[in-house]
């Protein structure tokens, strides 16, 4: 196939439009994925205890790090499912097994090292209160 000289007709052809569809994806990401809204609402969580704790600027940078990466990873996540999904035609296969599960595992992956890094930034702040 040729692709170099087939015209895509679903090229973007101004940044306004580029935003409203992606701004259009996470919308339905939150819509339909219910791991993604626990993990907004615990970043929201998060902020709003690094704020009542009032940590400095790099703990903020890196909780900011932590919550990206755990919710960029839950939207590949959701990308991987919806193209498995697409493929299969949602019927049961093996590879489509396999290639889920591991999504799921880089998801949790992440999860594990943003609750660590929690834990190592809370923690003292915490314990100074008392
Ligand atoms: N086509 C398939 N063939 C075989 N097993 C599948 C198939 N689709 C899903 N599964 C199994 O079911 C699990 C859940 O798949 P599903 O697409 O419902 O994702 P989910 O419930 O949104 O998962 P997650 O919690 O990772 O977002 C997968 O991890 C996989 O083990």
């Amino acid at each position: 196939m040729d692709l170099k000289n087939k015209k895509n007709k679903w090229k973007h052809r101004h940044f306004w439009q580029s935003f409203c569809h992606a701004s259009a994806g996470l919308l339905t990401a939150w819509k339909e994925e219910r791991n993604l809204r626990f993990h907004s609402f615990a970043a929201i969580a998060v902020f709003l205890l690094a704020w009542l704790l009032q940590l400095g600027l790099f703990e903020w940078l890196w909780l900011g790090l932590c919550v990206t990466l755990v919710l960029v990873s839950e939207l590949w996540n959701t990308v991987l499912e919806n193209v498995v999904d697409l493929i299969t035609e949602c019927k049961r296969d093996p590879l489509a097994k396999k290639a889920k599960d591991i999504a799921s595992g880089a998801v949790f992956v992440t999860a594990v090292f943003a609750a660590i890094s929690g834990a190592v930034i809370f923690i003292p702040h915490l314990l100074a209160l008392f």
